[in-house]
């Protein structure tokens, strides 16, 4: 985010316009951002959340930097080291540990995925009682617990504020409103995902991360560099059809993801998204990372019946599990496609 860190576009490509929302009017509840928030929601799925008026912005962008900093010496460690911490070891919600290079689905070589990722339970850093639920790490994600839980701790504000809005946007009242689906003091299947995009040459171009719709609520994105690709509603799933979301300084991005699109009976929209290289140029390695929130694990959610041929409720939970079945390349299964991607003429590459 801060900065002058920020590249400058090197070439002409198509760039996504997306609304800027700024999140200390909507901490002031100004009517007119809770419906320039809605519309974004609904139209585009993604936007950007500006931090910059926040009295305390030094502050926050300073544990912004620190996060980077930690991922960066986080995936400096061994092979070894990193996978006696293998996610796929921690069960079926993989809210814990790293998952090396290439074990999704993806367009590196036509057929898996080019990044190193590793989650970061939230409950585990900033739990939703004074019992810290232990998970096992690194010595040096011990040792950044208290930047880790001031970054939860942001992320847990600036998603209440972010419900409350679409709520009241929305006109939802009572035990309809988004907010009493992720309460802060309520255990949460939430994470930090802290990616590692591996670089690309020129004669090996792909997408590093597959087209996807992103499973849970909302997801905070932070990233310096350009790869963020988003295709717009309603578009066609062609190649020209793709937009480049930029960084922003002073910015995350955010979208909206399966659970609050089924949530409010598809008025927000999940949006498809992938990562890979600008086009005509190599890729270099690229760091983002990502507070992915999810509603509580047994809300229950309605899968659009486009998509099904019976309307079928399941929980937030079983959503997660069958969105992670689809990402590995080993489980991943053609005819049900459309529970990575929204729509069932999307080839994850
Ligand atoms: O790294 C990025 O820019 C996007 C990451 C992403 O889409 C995800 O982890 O779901
Ligand atoms: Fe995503």
């Amino acid at each position: 985010m801060s900065d002058s860190s920020v590249p400058a576009p090197l070439a002409d490509f198509p760039t996504a316009s997306l609304k800027v929302i700024d999140i200390q009017k909507l901490q002031d509840q100004v009517a007119t951002e809770y419906e320039k928030l809605l519309s974004a929601a609904k139209e585009e799925g993604f936007f950007y959340l500006d931090f910059s008026n926040m009295p305390d912005w030094l502050h926050f962008s300073n544990v912004v930097g620190g996060v980077y900093d930690l991922e960066k010496e986080l995936f400096d460690l061994s092979e070894e080291e990193k996978l006696s911490f293998d996610v796929d070891k921690h069960g079926p919600m993989k809210l814990n540990g790293y998952k090396p290079i290439g074990r999704n689905v993806g367009g590196v070589g036509g057929k898996r995925d080019g990044f190193e990722s590793w989650a970061i339970p939230k409950d585990g850093v900033l739990p939703p009682s004074m019992n810290i639920r232990p998970f096992s790490r690194p010595v040096l994600l011990h040792n950044t617990q208290p930047l880790l839980a001031t970054f939860m701790k942001y992320m847990d504000i600036f998603t209440t504020t972010i419900h409350t809005a679409l709520s009241t946007a929305m006109g939802l009242q009572g035990s309809e409103r988004l907010e009493l689906f992720h309460r802060s003091a309520s255990p949460s299947p939430s994470i930090l995902r802290l990616l590692k995009y591996h670089a690309q040459p020129t004669t090996e171009r792909g997408a590093s991360q597959t087209p996807h719709t992103d499973l849970g609520s909302l997801t905070l994105l932070f990233t310096r560099q350009p790869g963020l690709q988003v295709l717009p509603r309603g578009a066609k799933a062609a190649p020209e059809s793709w937009r480049f979301v930029m960084p922003k300084p002073g910015c995350a991005i955010v979208n909206i993801g399966d659970g609050l699109a089924m949530m409010t009976g598809g008025l927000l929209t999940s949006s498809l998204h992938r990562v890979g290289p600008l086009p005509g140029q190599a890729m270099g390695t690229r760091y983002s990372f990502a507070y992915l929130q999810r509603a509580e694990e047994h809300t229950i959610l309605k899968v659009p019946q486009q998509q099904m041929s019976v309307e079928e409720e399941i929980t937030s939970g079983e959503w997660l599990r069958r969105k992670f079945g689809m990402l590995r390349k080993d489980t991943y299964a053609e005819d049900t496609q459309w529970i990575l991607t929204g729509r069932q003429d999307v080839a994850p590459v």
